[in-house]
C-alpha cells in the first residue's frame, strides 16, 4: 500500500504541471481517494463489504471523489482536481492512467454482472467524460472532455463528442470531425417520432376507410 502511495506520489510529480513539492501533493483530494480505495478494496476483497463501503463513502464526503471499493485500480493512477469522479465497481483501471474532475467509468444500466468499462496503461480520461459500458479503452488512448463513450476505442487513439467517435489513431486523424453540424441525438430521435407518427395516420385513415366500406 505505501509502495502504491509513492507510486501515486511520483505519478503527481511527473503528469501535474501545477505540482510544486511533495509536500504541496500530500494535500490532493485524488491522492487522497485513491489511498483511501485501496484501504477500502482490501476489506472488500476480505468480504467485509460493509466496512469497505463505509470507507469508500467516507472518502466521497471528504474528496469529492467517488470509488467503488470493489473496482480494481493499477498503479500510479492520478485524479486531477477529482470532484464528481465516479468509478463504478466492476470498472477496471490499468497502471499510469489519469481522470481528470467530473469523469464517469460506469455502466449503461442494460448490463449484468460486468457493468463498467476496463482502462489500458497510460489512459487519460477528460474532464466531464462518461465512459459507460463493459468494453475496453485500448492502451495510451484519451478519452476528449465531455465525450460520451458507448463502445471500445483501440489503443493509442484519441476519442471524441458524443457519442465518441475515434479521431486520431497513432497520431493520424480517422475522421474530419465537423464541430458545426455533429449530429444532434435528440433531433434525430424526433425525426424518428414524427416519421412513425406518419406511418401511424396513414394506417388509421386506411383502417377507417375500410370500416367505412364493410358498414355500407
Ligand atoms: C484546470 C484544468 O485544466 S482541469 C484539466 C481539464 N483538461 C482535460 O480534461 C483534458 C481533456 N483533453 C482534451 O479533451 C484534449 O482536447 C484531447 C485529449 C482530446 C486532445 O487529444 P489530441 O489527440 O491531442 O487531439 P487533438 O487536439 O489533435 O484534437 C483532435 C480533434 O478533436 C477535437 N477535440 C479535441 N478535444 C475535444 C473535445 N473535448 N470535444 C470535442 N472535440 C474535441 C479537436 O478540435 C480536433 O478536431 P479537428 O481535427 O477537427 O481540428
Ligand atoms: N493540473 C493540470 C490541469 O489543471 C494543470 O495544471 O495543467
Amino acid at each position: 500500500m505505501i509502495r502504491s502511495y509513492k507510486d501515486e506520489i511520483q505519478s503527481i510529480k511527473d503528469r501535474d504541471p501545477a505540482a510544486t513539492s511533495t509536500l504541496e501533493i500530500l494535500t490532493y483530494s485524488g491522492l487522497h481517494a485513491v489511498a483511501m480505495y485501496r484501504v477500502a478494496h482490501w476489506f472488500y476483497l476480505k468480504n467485509l463489504k460493509f466496512v469497505a463501503r463505509v470507507i469508500s463513502q467516507t472518502a466521497r464526503f471528504l474528496t469529492g471523489i467517488e470509488i467503488h471499493p470493489g473496482a480494481k485500480i493499477g498503479k500510479g493512477l492520478l485524479i486531477d482536481h477529482g470532484a464528481g469522479v465516479v468509478i463504478g465497481e466492476t470498472a477496471e483501471i490499468g497502471d499510469n492512467c489519469l481522470l481528470y474532475q467530473g469523469c464517469t467509468l460506469g455502466g449503461t444500466g442494460k448490463d449484468q454482472g460486468k457493468r463498467h468499462p476496463t482502462l489500458g496503461n497510460n489512459v487519460m480520461v477528460g474532464c466531464g467524460a462518461k465512459v459507460l459500458g463493459p468494453f475496453k479503452v485500448g492502451d495510451n488512448s484519451k478519452i476528449a472532455a465531455n465525450a460520451v463513450v458507448l463502445e471500445s476505442v483501440p489503443p493509442n487513439c484519441t476519442a471524441v463528442g458524443v457519442p465518441a467517435k475515434v479521431v486520431k489513431q497513432n497520431g493520424k486523424r480517422t475522421l474530419d470531425l465537423d464541430q458545426v453540424h455533429m449530429p444532434d441525438p435528440v433531433s434525430q430521435e424526433l425525426c424518428k417520432e414524427r416519421i412513425e407518427l406518419e406511418r401511424l395516420k396513414k394506417r388509421v385513415e386506411e383502417l377507417e376507410k375500410l370500416i367505412g366500406q364493410e358498414g355500407r
